[in-house]
């Protein structure tokens, strides 16, 4: 590839906790044994275009999981949905070593594993390209000052509507009440998607999912269509940390 194209004009709100957390040792065999054929590491304004068919060794619809934990809905989701191809991207290294160890395990040739952080990812995927994009349990970052730190809100949304194809699936699950009303007002407003009947059984329950529901807190997906007719341009811009953070 060329050389990287960079914007270093902005730094972004984080969406994550920081995190410290060490590989076990099947995870850093899986590590070394698959990071250089299926690992992609994101840097902060790397504004690279991503090639996804280069990137899988075949041009096959596109699914990005956004924050997949350690990675066990994904590889349940892509080893049964063999025909698609599926980018997991996820900051805390364990859930990378972990999903790298199940592509191995379960012999997964549809799955890619980006390390960093999501919406710098984002950036690097061409419009249109993308066939769903799956965001389970993100953190929900319950007070109100943190609220600038969830990563549903209309300029992510707007830009991740903006990376799906007319007709692909943006799908969203929480176990927050709070966030998932915030998160249906948010996803209502944006002007290229269209709400679909919810349907908790698309994908299978997921770590934090089990978390949430052992607490009694109830599971909310939302699913939403990206509409065919034109849509405004994404609202990419980055939003800047203030210096008092
Ligand atoms: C609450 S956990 C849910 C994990 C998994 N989806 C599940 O349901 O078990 C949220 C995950 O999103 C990751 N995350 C949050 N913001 C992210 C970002 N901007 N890019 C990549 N990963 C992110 C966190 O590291 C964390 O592992």
């Amino acid at each position: 590839m060329g050389a990287a194209m960079t914007d270093t004009s902005a730094r972004p709100i984080r969406t994550f906790h920081p995190r410290r957390g060490r590989m076990s040792s099947r995870h850093a065999d899986a590590h070394a044994a698959l990071w250089p054929t299926h690992g992609l590491t994101v840097l902060d304004g790397d504004r690279t275009p991503l090639d996804l068919p280069e990137l899988f060794g075949r041009d096959a619809p596109a699914v990005l999981e956004i924050g997949f934990g350690m990675g066990d809905a994904t590889a349940a989701m892509a080893a049964a949905d063999p025909a698609r191809n599926y980018l997991g991207v996820e900051v805390h290294t364990p859930g990378v070593g972990n999903l790298l160890a199940l592509v191995g395990e379960l012999g997964l040739a549809n799955v890619r594993v980006a390390r960093g952080d999501a919406m710098q990812l984002v950036h690097r995927i061409a419009p249109g390209a993308l066939d769903a994009v799956h965001v389970f349990f993100p953190d929900p970052w319950p007070k109100a000052r943190h609220h600038k730190r969830r990563l549903i809100q209309p300029a992510n949304v707007a830009l991740l509507r903006d990376r799906l194809r007319a007709g692909g699936v943006l799908h969203c699950a929480t176990d927050w009440p709070e966030y998932a009303e915030a998160m249906a007002a948010t996803l209502d407003a944006d002007p290229g998607l269209r709400r679909l009947p919810s349907m908790p059984h698309a994908r299978p329950e997921t770590k934090f999912e089990r978390r949430g529901a052992a607490a009694g807190r109830p599971i909310a997906d939302l699913r939403y269509t990206r509409s065919s007719g034109a849509v405004p341009p994404a609202g990419a811009a980055e939003t800047v940390v203030p210096p008092s953070l």
